[in-house]
């Protein structure tokens, strides 16, 4: 059993490991769309709304914060594709542990970024895609927000399994930049401009596709998109891939120790 799963993991490719971030945008783009449902809602993110009994903070991350302890609790931070917003005394997971085949070198666990894409989330992207205002759906607001910010997370943090299949197929080249830990080459050999230029193409695509208008007969509101395409295909440009980007050498630049 034990080989089995040795032959499954080196047997993961660049292909596969694409395919599963063109299917994560779908989830992204939805997620936004189901956010984008909601205005602002700025009560949602003020620490002197909330007034939670024994709680200081607002809303929004009482709710975070509560939702990631039931998670782990029930095993999600154990998969190495999942990273906790608030890591910091999470309680244990209380079910079996599950083996997760050990793709990635064990550095992999000391990569967290989602400080900086909480912050890249609530100061620069969601004041773009919803409409300011208030309707008092602060608790919904704040579950939206979470289901974004888990999408983003999991995408960005791909990064670790795009690069360990990176390194694997051409280590002669990666080893020695590794060893100078020179991430600039790193850069130019992770990076592929066809495919990211496909990736922002194809994520404005998707939000045209699934944020329009659905109706019967021809009329329809063309060109009326429930989330803002070129919003989408300026979150992976100058978000999501440049943070993969950043998973991918934080990683590599440990991948030898
Ligand atoms: C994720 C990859 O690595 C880099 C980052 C990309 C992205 O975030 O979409 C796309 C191409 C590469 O420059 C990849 O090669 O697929």
């Amino acid at each position: 059993k034990h080989e089995m799963a040795k032959a499954e993991h080196n047997n993961v490719t660049l292909g596969m490991v694409r395919d599963s971030l063109i299917r994560q945008e779908d989830t992204i783009v939805y997620s936004l769309i189901e956010r984008a449902r909601f205005p602002l809602n700025p009560p949602t993110y003020d620490p002197s709304y909330a007034s939670i009994p024994g709680f200081s903070g607002s809303l929004l991350e009482f709710f975070v914060k509560q939702t990631e302890a039931v998670q782990a609790k029930a095993g999600r931070y154990d998969n190495p594709e999942e990273h906790p917003f608030f890591p910091d005394n999470l309680p244990p997971s209380l079910v079996p542990h599950y083996k997760y085949p050990e793709v990635l070198h064990p550095a992999a666990m000391s990569i967290n970024i989602n400080k900086l894409i909480w912050d890249m989330y609530f100061n620069k992207l969601l004041p773009s895609f919803v409409s300011p205002g208030d309707d008092e759906n602060y608790a919904l607001t704040a579950a939206r927000d979470l289901e974004c910010l888990q999408a983003i997370s999991r995408r960005i943090h791909y990064g670790k399994l795009v690069a360990e299949v990176k390194f694997r197929d051409e280590r002669k080249d990666y080893e020695p930049a590794i060893r100078a830990q020179d991430r600039f080459t790193l850069t130019n050999l992770l990076t592929f401009t066809n495919v990211e230029e496909a990736v922002k193409k194809r994520v404005a695509k998707k939000a045209m596709t699934f944020g329009q208008e659905v109706k019967l007969g021809d009329d329809g509101d063309k060109g009326k998109y429930k989330v803002d395409p070129a919003i989408v295909s300026g979150l992976y440009a100058d978000w999501v891939i440049p943070l993969t980007k950043e998973v991918e050498i934080d990683y590599l630049l440990r991948r030898l120790n």
